[in-house]
């Protein structure tokens, strides 16, 4: 067959399941439409919630649909023998069946689909070709083949790339902004790491641009395609270094269909924060270090305090005595428990012996039921309300760790050094989150006002209220009403999962994917493992790229006191050309010379280096950011140029550095994004890891600009001055 015949085969084949595609979005909307008309005509209660469920249902599916339209079918294996009598599979975004119930289209993430990922010459799973389909819209433009014919098996197809052609053109085109999905080319390590299983940890370890984020994500949809049950429920998180982050990546899981995981950066990780600021390094350190967890527990227990002598409280014309040895007592009995439980044991201890205090006084009569009135008055008296508080305030994680940094004493209480001294309305930072969190676990529930416990109660008895209705209309009274309420709570309509999850600290994930996670701190980790009891989770990052000084230095150091891990290592680098990888990896021979460079893909020009001075670096940059090319550019600096270098370049300063045609970043905002070019800007000013990682941000064109001396590392460079 010839190409052009190769390509009208394929394209009636890809027109056919377009047809069948079409067909099943038309059934879903009657579907929902007839759902939604039922809606109207009013209805039982156990009739709504058939209704909610199976609308849920259908509103997904169509959402799924809509999402796998652009590539729906990308290829096709032949398993068995090149003749007629093999098997010919289609492979694409999501699985279709024709109305006989044959698959036409097999999911990417099926089982049947794996040899199209992991057939490599040397083993090829049954194969005899593996083509992937080029398309435009609905039309097909190109097939490329690859034919594992073992009799021509040579020395040199050993490693080969999945698709290589396919895999290549898809390289070269121009960065839109915003991660894509790569369901057509994943490559066999990749495929690894994509279907590993669900239970435990996986860590993967890979340097620059070698798939890590884009892998974690079809890692998510490949397991909440498979354990869909187990996952639904539970949701996704999905954990980055940054907002900008999560809007480069937000497109990915959607684009593969799957909407219900909760993308967050570790300074959104304590609901109602949304921290950006950083700490001085020194201050990062002092916060992420595990100590902290100590240190936090000694700040709970220097807000639990009793007077030096015994207490007095005037009220009145008396002087109501509780005696030290009591106060003594009752802390100890109520710090058994998290502090807000513990202040409501330590308040009624105080207060009864106040009523005793009181009634001995006043010569009234020992009696049970007015001791239990006269403390019950007493809690409305202010002047006892703050004696009490005063001892063991309630508090909230916002006030316990608002008020430890404010304050000398409590820091010097807590063990903790001067450095991290600071106004009590500071602005949260993003090391302060893992510490709202370990305050929050100490502190137990935030104290409510009785008026919000009374309506949560309300709230959770309608609801029950409800479930057992329903039950037992349907005949179900062996299921109990709070379970049902929880489920009904759980895939309701009012929010997905995945909305619900993140407003809520206490939500326990089915599963967590962390990315740049060589940047968490200890204690980072001691939050994260708290959304995760099971450990089930995806650790992705690059010892070589640690920006923190809290950040790991080997992955043991970090995860061996909770979990057994696992680790895959991704080896090629599909984003940064060739030429630049090669002085890249002389930096990372400087900075972590355990850790292997990868292997790049792609080649593109030779990076250069200008050597600038003050009075020509205005006049360089704009050059740089003037050539007409056709694609981003990002100009990257050090926090402390990046104010000088804005002011130069004002155009470039910008809220959404994704979407604009120049950005300029500190190094710490680029983490994870690529850009077609890259500016860097002071590269001698940077510490050898943050070099590492700006110089490996670009998919096309490099240029370090240097007022000062090139840094040794950079000595492949190619240098011209200016
Ligand atoms: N199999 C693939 N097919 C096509 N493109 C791919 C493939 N794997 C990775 N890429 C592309 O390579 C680029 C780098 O991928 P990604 O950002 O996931 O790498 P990374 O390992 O997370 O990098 P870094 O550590 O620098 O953040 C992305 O543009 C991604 O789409």
């Amino acid at each position: 067959m010839n190409p052009r015949q190769d390509i009208q085969l394929e394209q009636d084949r890809v027109s056919l399941l377009y047809h069948r595609l079409d067909t099943v979005r038309e059934r879903t909307e009657k579907a929902l439409a007839a759902e939604q008309a039922r809606g109207e005509a009013g209805g039982t209660r156990q009739a709504r919630v058939e209704r909610e469920v199976a609308a849920g249902e259908h509103i997904r599916r169509l959402a799924q649909l809509n999402a796998v339209e652009r590539g729906l079918c990308f290829g096709r294996i032949d398993l068995g023998r090149m003749d007629e009598s093999g098997e010919t599979l289609y492979i694409g975004r999501i699985g279709l069946r024709n109305d006989d119930h044959e698959t036409v289209l097999v999911d990417w993430r099926a089982p049947a689909a794996r040899p199209f990922y992991a057939a490599t010459p040397s083993a090829p799973a049954g194969l005899v070709r593996r083509r992937h389909l080029r398309t435009r819209g609905r039309t097909v433009i190109g097939v490329d083949d690859e034919v594992f014919d073992l009799t021509r098996m040579s020395d040199g197809d050993r490693n080969a790339l999945v698709g290589e052609a396919a895999l290549l053109a898809a390289l070269q085109r121009g960065r839109t902004g915003r991660m894509g999905d790569v369901v057509a080319t994943i490559q066999t390590e990749q495929d690894r790491v994509i279907r590993s299983g669900l239970h435990g940890t996986l860590v993967v370890q890979g340097g620059p641009g070698t798939g890590k984020t884009v892998a974690a994500l079809h890692r998510a949809a490949y397991l909440l395609y498979t354990y869909r049950d187990t996952l639904q429920r539970r949701g996704v998180l999905v954990v980055g270094p940054n907002a900008i982050f999560s809007c480069y990546i937000e497109q990915v899981l959607p684009s593969l269909g799957e909407t219900d995981v909760v993308l967050s950066s570790v300074g959104e990780l304590f609901p109602g924060v949304a921290a950006t600021h950083v700490d001085t390094p020194n201050v990062a350190l002092i916060k992420g270090d595990l100590r902290m967890a100590e240190a936090m527990a000694s700040a709970v227990a220097d807000r639990q305090r009793v007077p030096d002598g015994d207490l007095e409280i005037e009220l009145d014309a008396l002087t109501l005595v509780v005696p030290h040895a009591v106060c003594v007592k009752a802390r100890k009995r109520a710090a058994r428990h998290l502090h807000n439980v513990g202040r409501k044991l330590f308040a009624l201890d105080l207060l009864r012996a106040l009523a005793r205090d009181e009634a001995r006084q006043l010569d009234a009569p020992d009696d049970k039921e007015d001791l239990e009135y006269a403390r019950k008055v007493l809690w409305q008296e202010p002047v006892v309300r703050a004696a009490i508080d005063a001892l063991w305030p309630a508090l909230t994680p916002y006030q316990l760790v608002a008020e430890l940094f404010a304050d000398r004493q409590r820091l010097a209480a807590a063990g903790l050094s001067e450095a991290l001294l600071r106004p009590a309305d500071a602005p949260w930072t993003v090391d302060d989150v893992p510490l709202l969190d370990e305050a929050a676990e100490l502190l137990g529930q935030e104290p409510q006002s009785r008026a919000q416990r009374l309506a949560a109660q309300r709230a959770r008895q309608e609801e029950e209220l409800y479930a057992r209705e329903v039950l037992t209309i349907t005949g179900q009274d062996d299921i109990e009403a709070a379970a049902f309420a929880d489920w009904h709570n759980d895939r309701g309509p009012d929010g997905t999962t995945a909305s619900r999850a993140a407003a809520d600290r206490g939500w326990i994930y089915g599963h967590v994917i962390v990315d740049e996670a060589q940047e968490l701190s200890a204690m980072a980790w001691r939050m994260v493992m708290r959304r995760v009891p099971t450990r089930s989770m995806t650790v992705v990052g690059d010892l070589g790229q640690t920006g923190s000084p809290a950040g790991a230095r080997s992955w043991g150091e970090m995860l061996d006191g909770y979990v057994e891990w696992r680790e895959e290592r991704l080896t090629v680098n599909y984003r940064t050309p060739k030429e630049i990888m090669d002085v890249a990896a002389d930096v990372l021979r400087e900075v972590a010379p355990d850790q292997e460079p990868p292997r790049s893909v792609r080649h593109g020009e030779p990076p250069h280096a200008i050597q600038a001075t003050p009075s020509t670096l205005p006049g360089v940059l704009a050059n740089l950011v003037a050539t007409p090319g056709d694609g981003r550019i990002a100009v990257i600096t050090t926090d402390a140029r990046y104010a000088e270098v804005a002011a130069l370049l004002p155009e470039a300063v910008t809220l959404d550095p994704l979407d604009s045609p120049v950005a300029l970043l500190t190094v710490t905002r680029s983490k994870g994004l690529e850009f077609d070019e890259v500016v860097v800007v002071a590269p001698e000013e940077m510490a050898g890891r943050e070099l590492y990682v700006a110089i490996t941000r670009a998919t096309r064109r490099l240029t370090v600009v240097h007022e000062g001396e090139l840094p040794a590392m950079l000595r492949g460079l190619l240098g011209e001055s200016n």
